[in-house]
């Protein structure tokens, strides 16, 4: 059997039409459609968001994961609390339940310590630990503002490909989105031996609804398609888009949050990348969407990376992330949990 060309590869969809709401938007709708049943990922141009403001967060990155280690731990993840803001050491994080040979910087919202949710000490809300970098909170705040505006748009297309009104997700999800943010370092270095390191980051899924990455222009990560793994090559000016669980969950199956894990780096360079997790908020009850044509809501844990059955997930996402969140980060549930 011979694979059309067309499996082999992601899709690179123009989204300036959703993006400037004109009447085009149903057609590139339809084109995330196809893309979420085939696979579930897919790249986007034409998406408006400033190319100088990505250009200044790769540079300002590259400036904090050249600092030396103990400087980046002045602001581990261990003093960020129950926000879960950071940064984590090169293996900090277990995808899979192994390292990953990753260091990052942990973001999110910025909500000042008298928020009311803050108070109340509601988990992954709060402050960030922003590395004295000069520009850099600025840069990340601007960069994070740009990106979730992009989602909104985003989401509404996602909605039209359903069938759904174009605010069907803001209404019950997302007016205020729960949003986490990571810039990753991969860096070109030798695992020590003995240590059990195999992929920069291991085979997973991403959680919520719809992520949103920029990566740099060295390459490394690569999708579990139902043609066989593929890779999915930094495209200049990009974002590469990814559906979650949680929107596997209100599909039915019907969009799949789709696998993929990227290559430990060994091309000499650092290689950067700044996935942003668009997903529901904290206290969003998640529920099926009613009547999709060809949603099942199969099993399928048996053929899942976790074993885990995301049909069967009944409550707020906040439960489903943090029970995900807790076993990447098993040393610092019992420190901060
Ligand atoms: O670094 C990448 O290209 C992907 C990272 C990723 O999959 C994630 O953070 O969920
Ligand atoms: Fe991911």
């Amino acid at each position: 059997m011979t694979t059309s060309p067309d499996l082999l590869s992601l899709p690179v969809i123009d989204v300036a039409p959703l993006v400037a709401g004109t009447p085009g938007r149903e057609a590139v709708a339809a084109q995330i459609g196809q893309a979420c049943r085939a696979h579930g990922f897919f790249y986007v141009m034409g998406h408006g968001v400033d190319a100088a403001l990505v250009r200044r967060l790769e540079d300002l990155s590259h400036q904090f994961f050249e600092l030396p280690e103990e400087t980046k731990m002045q602001w581990r993840m261990a003093l960020g609390g129950r926000a879960w803001r950071g940064f984590f050491p090169l293996g900090g994080e277990l995808t899979s339940g192994r390292p990953d040979w990753k260091e990052g910087l942990y973001l999110g919202t910025e909500l000042p310590a008298t928020h009311p949710l803050v108070q109340a000490k509601m988990p992954v809300h709060g402050p960030n630990l922003f590395p004295e970098v000069p520009g850099f909170r600025e840069t990340i705040l601007d960069y994070m503002a740009a990106v979730t505006s992009l989602g909104h748009r985003l989401m509404e297309g996602i909605a039209l490909s359903l069938g759904l009104p174009a605010s069907y997700f803001a209404e019950r999800y997302t007016s205020d989105p729960l949003i986490l943010f990571r810039l990753f370092n991969y860096p070109s270095q030798a695992v020590p031996q003995g240590m059990d390191v195999q992929w920069g980051v291991g085979e997973h899924t991403d959680y919520g609804l719809l992520t949103i990455l920029h990566q740099d222009h060295i390459g490394g990560l690569a999708v579990n398609t139902p043609a066989g793994w593929i890779d999915a090559p930094p495209i200049k000016g990009s974002f590469v888009c990814n559906i979650g669980d949680m929107l596997d969950r209100m599909t039915g199956g019907l969009y799949k949050s789709t696998p993929h894990r990227v290559k430990r780096n060994t091309s000499g360079h650092d290689r950067l990348s700044f996935p942003l997790f668009f997903d529901p908020n904290f206290e969003a009850r998640v529920q099926r969407i009613e009547g999709l044509a060809g949603a099942d809501a199969r099993d399928d844990s048996t053929e899942r990376w976790d074993r885990a059955n995301v049909h069967a997930f009944n409550g707020r996402y906040g439960d489903y992330l943090l029970d995900k969140v807790s076993k990447v980060f098993p040393q610092l549930r019992a420190e901060v949990l």
